[in-house]
């Protein structure tokens, strides 16, 4: 691990005089901040340089160079690891940061949101993939769908699927499979235990596992949606969620990556089923461990 004590040594020459009454310890404290802005910035250029090269030296064969399997397995595990005062949200918004600009270095990259500039899937958008990732806006998510189909964006972001939702709002419906696959879940870091995602990302690739996933099951000429969550854990699938709709359509969320050969999607009772894609789990949120600045009490 690198070493973070701060030191004395000043980072640049040209630093102007501490304020009238600020004591040796405050330039020595400064002089630390700024040894180690200059070693992240150090390292931000390496990480975005590699990121670069990934797509310049065709690491990726022609593949997607957006992974959000990939994406949500690095914020896991340095989410996992974090501990003192710097909020978990703060670390979740750095890291997107620093990812969505690798994507632009890879190659184009934009989105295309449903609603209004205000609206919950342009927020969701921006809170995943930065201020400065190219947004379009589409008044409906079927306009959404349809530039992503026709590569005039990269990802559309969709609102997660409601039950009640009106038949205009239920994408999912209509949603081209497999063409049109649902690959991530905004935003990654999720609020107190149970929050639901706010938006869905849909690309024209597929998906892949993160370690912890969700998969979503698309039923259509279902004549009894009750009938759903009793199958798909006969065969192993406990749902998480099932909406339907009255069009005798459902979605279902089951825990797992599911490959859509999976034999037991055939060995199910519905005259239709499809994978509409799949997602990285959110990590939920829960309080930052403070790092200790005292030894503790011991137990009277
Ligand atoms: C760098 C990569 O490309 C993209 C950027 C990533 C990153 O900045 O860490 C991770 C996954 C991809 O969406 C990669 O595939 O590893």
């Amino acid at each position: 691990m690198a070493d973070l004590t701060p030191t004395t040594a000043p980072a640049q020459q040209s630093q102007p005089a501490p304020p009238a009454g600020a004591g040796p310890d405050l330039a020595a404290l400064r002089a630390a901040i700024d040894n180690i802005d200059d070693a992240m910035h150090d390292l931000l250029m390496r990480r975005a340089a590699l990121a670069a090269g990934m797509a310049a030296g065709r690491v990726k064969a022609g593949g997607p160079t957006f992974r959000p399997g990939r994406e949500a397995a690095i914020l896991r595990r340095l989410l996992a690891r974090h501990e003192g005062p710097l909020p978990r949200p703060v670390v979740a918004r750095l890291w997107r940061d620093i990812i969505a600009s690798s994507l632009a270095q890879q190659g184009p990259f934009s989105m295309a949101a449903c609603g209004a500039a205000d609206g919950a899937a342009a927020h969701a958008a921006r809170g995943h993939f930065g201020l400065l990732t190219r947004l379009t806006l589409h008044p409906t998510p079927a306009g959404a769908l349809a530039a992503v189909a026709a590569g005039e964006a990269t990802v559309a972001i969709l609102p997660a699927a409601e039950r009640g939702d009106r038949p205009a709002a239920a994408w999912w419906m209509q949603m081209q499979v497999p063409r049109l696959q649902v690959l991530a879940a905004l935003p990654f870091l999720a609020g107190p235990e149970g929050a639901r995602p706010e938006a869905l990302a849909v690309a024209a690739f597929r998906p892949e596992p993160s370690g912890r996933d969700r998969t979503l099951l698309r039923f259509a000429g279902v004549n009894d949606v009750g009938r759903i969550g009793g199958a798909l854990a006969a065969l192993g699938l406990p749902p998480c969620r099932v909406i339907w709709h009255h069009a005798r359509a459902a979605l279902a969320e089951v825990e797992g990556f599911l490959d859509p050969a999976d034999p037991r999607l055939a060995a199910l009772p519905f005259s239709s089923v499809q994978v509409l894609g799949a997602y990285a789990e959110p990590f939920c949120d829960a309080p930052a461990r403070p790092t200790p600045t005292h030894p503790e009490e011991p137990p009277a």
